[in-house]
């Protein structure tokens, strides 16, 4: 038999759950302290999402600057997989929270991460200035490291398809507002600005930055951690996959396949050949 009392039961109970996002009682709903009336009409949805991950409300200005690396990331047509993805799953018959899950699924290291591992390579590089080394080596011995851990290509740079990402200036330039009005330090826009002036020293030719390195400056400025920036590149990108899926779904279309059903793969397998006959003898 338990020595367990009514009392312990009940604080395993309250345990078992533990969060400082939402308190909620009967007929009320708080999220960090702030009840949700208040919130209402008061703040704006990057505020929220400022709040939630956060704990705390951000300023007007943080808060602006985080909703322009959201409006900036939001879609990138059916060129980018995901987008692809929500309007192929959009045609399976399926629901669009189904078609929006399929598409974030494919939010990963290779698309949709590289936000992620910029922010990881900014802070590396603020570590080494914080140890002394000046921004030039700072930024030269943090590529450097992230060559010899990751590969040649630097998270957040260069595009496959725009010569000059045109998302990219204009979040830098909001980053610079926003550190001249006390906003931000400005320190990371410094650092992605060097390291596209050492990709061109090293590599000969401009690879400029692209939207993924624009928004880790935005959110390393604003104090995300690394992770976070792939999350809220998942939020913001959710916006154009939930809007591909509706438009899809209204254009109707059955089955629909990444390419037209005229055209068919390369198979490069066995020539065609007889199944063996003895396929069960000894
Ligand atoms: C994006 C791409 C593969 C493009 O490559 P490319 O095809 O142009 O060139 P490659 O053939 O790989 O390289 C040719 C020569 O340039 C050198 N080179 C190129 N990039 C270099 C670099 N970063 N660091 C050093 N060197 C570089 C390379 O070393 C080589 O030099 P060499 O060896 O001497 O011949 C490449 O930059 C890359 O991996 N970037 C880092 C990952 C990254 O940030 N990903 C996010 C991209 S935004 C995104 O995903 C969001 C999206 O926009 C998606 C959408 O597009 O839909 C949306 O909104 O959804």
């Amino acid at each position: 038999m338990s020595d367990k009392t009514a009392k312990d039961i009940e604080n395993e109970v309250s345990d078992w759950w533990k969060t400082s996002i939402i308190d909620m009682e009967p007929g009320k709903i708080h999220y960090g302290g702030y009840a949700i009336q208040d919130l209402i009409g008061n703040i704006s949805f990057p505020g929220m999402i400022w709040l939630m991950t956060r704990g705390e409300l951000p300023s007007k200005g943080q808060a602006a600057l985080l909703e322009a690396a959201l409006v900036a990331a939001v879609d990138h047509g059916p060129q980018a997989p995901s987008i692809a993805i929500a309007r192929m799953a959009a045609t399976c018959g399926v629901g669009l929270n189904n078609a929006m899950a399929s598409a974030v699924n494919v939010l990963g290291d290779v698309h949709g991460g590289a936000g992620e591992q910029a922010v990881a390579l900014y802070h590396d590089i603020v570590a080494r200035m914080d140890g002394g080394q000046n921004l030039v080596d700072a930024t030269a011995a943090g590529l450097d490291h992230q060559i010899a851990e990751h590969g040649k290509h630097i998270p957040g740079f260069g595009h496959r398809f725009h010569p000059l990402d045109p998302r990219a200036p204009r979040l830098l330039s909001l980053v610079e507002k926003a550190a001249a009005d006390g906003i931000v330090s400005g320190r990371f826009g410094q650092i992605a600005s060097q390291i596209e002036e050492t990709l061109l020293t090293r590599k000969g030719k401009r690879i400029p930055m692209n939207i993924d390195g624009a928004t880790a400056v935005i959110y390393a400025e604003l104090g995300f951690a690394a992770p976070l920036a792939r999350g809220l590149f998942c939020l913001s990108r959710s916006v154009g996959i939930l809007a591909h899926a509706w438009e899809q779904t209204n254009q109707g279309g059955r089955n629909k396949g990444p390419i037209p059903r005229r055209l068919i793969w390369n198979y490069d397998g066995p020539e065609r050949r007889p199944v063996p006959s003895d396929l069960n003898g000894d």
